[in-house]
């Protein structure tokens, strides 16, 4: 994105807070916030809109998966830059997906591949040769070992673990704290340690 260009931020909750900061960080000029409650007109001194300006750089800030999903396929005209603090570690051999914010203290090894729109929070690690589907969130001081693999939609609770080689499916919910050390199926709930899956997730989305 040009360097002078205004970016947007989709959500003006505590987690499109987070994401300014890390944009201002970079020295990225933010526009504002854009969000659906008339009630909010402004956040952290930044004007909050109700239209998503056409074509301009916009990051999905938004913390639950499916609702960023939905926004991403709505608004494909925009442009969707990757947001990585200055202090978090990114591996020149990783890649990372448009719209993806990788936040403070997290560490992507080498070969790790993220998809589009994905979230890496506060201390998350991904080590080598990881896979990340589109619209995944690894939440806070998560840590996923080498040759990971993580579904689309899938959220990765606080806390949690997930040893070497394992496969998670897509759309499922991790617990926060929970071990997993055996491959999930598509759209569950695993909790616990070792990780069992408790129920199916409540609503299926498929996009892809
Ligand atoms: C910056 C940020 O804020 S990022 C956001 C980070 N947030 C997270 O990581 C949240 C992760 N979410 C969780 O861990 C949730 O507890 C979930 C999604 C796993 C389950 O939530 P719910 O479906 O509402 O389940 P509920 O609270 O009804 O619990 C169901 C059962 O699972 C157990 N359980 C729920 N979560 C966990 C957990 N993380 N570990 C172990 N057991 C758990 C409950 O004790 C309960 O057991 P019981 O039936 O024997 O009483």
């Amino acid at each position: 994105m040009d360097k002078q260009e205004k970016l947007f931020l989709f959500g003006a909750s505590g987690h499109g807070k987070v994401i300014l900061e890390i944009a201002e960080q970079l020295g990225i000029p933010v526009g504002g916030f854009i969000d659906a409650d008339p009630g909010i007109t402004l956040v952290a001194g930044y004007p909050v809109m109700r239209e998503v300006p056409a074509r301009a750089p916009m990051v999905i800030s938004i913390g639950n998966n499916r609702t960023r999903a939905r926004i991403a396929m709505a608004h494909p005209g925009n442009i969707y830059p990757v947001l990585i603090h200055p202090r978090s570690w990114v591996s020149p051999r990783a890649i990372v997906g448009a719209g993806t914010v990788v936040m403070s203290g997290a560490t992507i090894h080498t070969e790790t591949r993220i998809g589009r729109h994905c979230i890496i929070n506060t201390n998350a690690s991904a080590d080598h040769e990881c896979r990340i589907s589109d619209y995944v969130h690894i939440s806070p001081n998560a840590a996923l070992a080498g040759d990971v693999a993580v579904g689309e939609g899938t959220h990765i609770g606080i806390g949690a673990c997930v040893i070497q080689g394992v496969r998670i499916g897509k759309w499922c919910t991790i617990g926060a704290g929970a071990v997993v050390i055996r491959d999930v199926p598509d759209y569950t709930v695993v909790v616990g340690n070792p990780g069992r899956v408790i129920r199916k997730t409540d609503e299926f989305i498929s996009l892809s």
